[in-house]
């Protein structure tokens, strides 16, 4: 999260008062993640998430509401929107939609071991299967034509080098096309920030703002880009784990395992071109971050030198 929106202590006290949530006794602004301004928020009930949304359009912010409630009830560790004494659960704030919600115990795991890579992978699998019948209206960009979109926005700024790779990779994911492997809802952006563990257990899986519907197995894909790799190194371990997890409660398709390798590529290319939006187009805000898009072009190129052997 970075911090795109300031708000006065005046504003967080009138904006707690719509809810039955106790007296405001401090705040103070989020700095992990890029999209939306987070705030921490402790009050006399407890302690709290305050959301303001920066870049999520108006008519899909119910979508992502109704579904954070759907996966609470169904018992997966997402925080739900709290419902303000209207019962609604989203408001205004500085003319930006706003919600509450609980602040969930744990912490992220920056180091993830074996154990860690076997949880996510089965969450990932139960969110697959706790969504199956759930009609989500949007679609995910998570495809070749979104992968073009980022390029386009890069694309005159680039180093001839990394050019050539990304064209490479271009054309190698539209030869090689991801139809025919099973779709649903998939979280896309299950990074380890995104991710709390008490312990060795997953507490919190938060983040959902990039869910749409798309391809399963990209979700495991996108994971693996994130949690199965040391210091940008892949680890075949971690990765085996990850898949393992996941397997437990549901195996993979004949189809999908031989795409594997080829979905793995996609997500590093992916990740790789968001953020050389994020970086070669920063936002302005009061605190932001930039990552590093290169640790995606080092896992792309070891995907490729595998794919290639394998
Ligand atoms: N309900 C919650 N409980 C505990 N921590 C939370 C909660 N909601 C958000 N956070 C913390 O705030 C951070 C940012 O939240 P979130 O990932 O939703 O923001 P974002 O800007 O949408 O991020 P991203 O760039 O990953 O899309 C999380 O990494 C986590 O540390
Ligand atoms: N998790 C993504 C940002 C998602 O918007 C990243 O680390 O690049």
């Amino acid at each position: 999260m970075s911090v795109y929106s300031v708000v006065s202590p005046a504003q967080i006290n009138a904006f707690f008062s719509h809810y039955p949530l106790g007296r405001v006794l401090g705040f103070s602004g989020i700095t992990d993640g890029i999209d939306n301004t987070n705030y921490w928020v402790s009050t006399s009930e407890g302690e709290f998430v305050l959301t303001v949304f920066e870049s999520i359009s108006v008519s899909d912010l119910p979508h992502f509401m109704a579904l954070l409630g759907h996966l609470a009830a169904q018992g997966l560790p997402c925080p739900y929107p709290l419902p303000d004494r209207q019962a609604q659960h989203l408001r205004l704030l500085n003319h930006k939609h706003a919600a509450v919600f609980r602040r969930c115990p744990g912490r992220a795991v920056l180091k993830p071991g074996m154990t860690h890579c076997r949880q996510i992978g089965w969450h990932l699998a139960r969110l697959h299967q706790h969504t199956q019948d759930y009609g989500f209206p949007i679609a995910s960009n998570h495809d070749l034509p979104g992968y073009l979109h980022l390029f386009a926005k890069v694309a005159g700024q680039l180093a001839v080098a990394d050019l050539a790779v990304i064209h490479e990779e271009l054309a190698f994911q539209a030869a090689n096309s991801h139809a025919g492997l099973p779709t649903g809802l998939i979280h896309a952006d299950p990074f380890r920030d995104n991710v709390l563990f008490v312990g060795d257990k997953l507490s919190g899986l938060l983040d959902f703002y990039s869910a749409g519907k798309g391809v399963l197995l990209l979700d495991l894909a996108i994971a693996a880009a994130d949690w199965c790799h040391d210091d940008g190194i892949v680890n075949g371990a971690k990765l085996a784990a990850l898949l393992a997890g996941y397997e437990t409660l549901r195996p993979l398709h004949t189809l999908e395992r031989r795409l594997w390798p080829t979905l793995l590529r996609a997500a590093a290319l992916r990740f790789w071109l968001s953020r050389l939006v994020h970086q070669l187009h920063p936002r302005s805000g009061a605190i932001t971050q930039n990552k590093d898009p290169g640790v995606f072009r080092q896992l792309l190129c070891q995907y490729r030198q595998a794919h290639r052997y394998s």
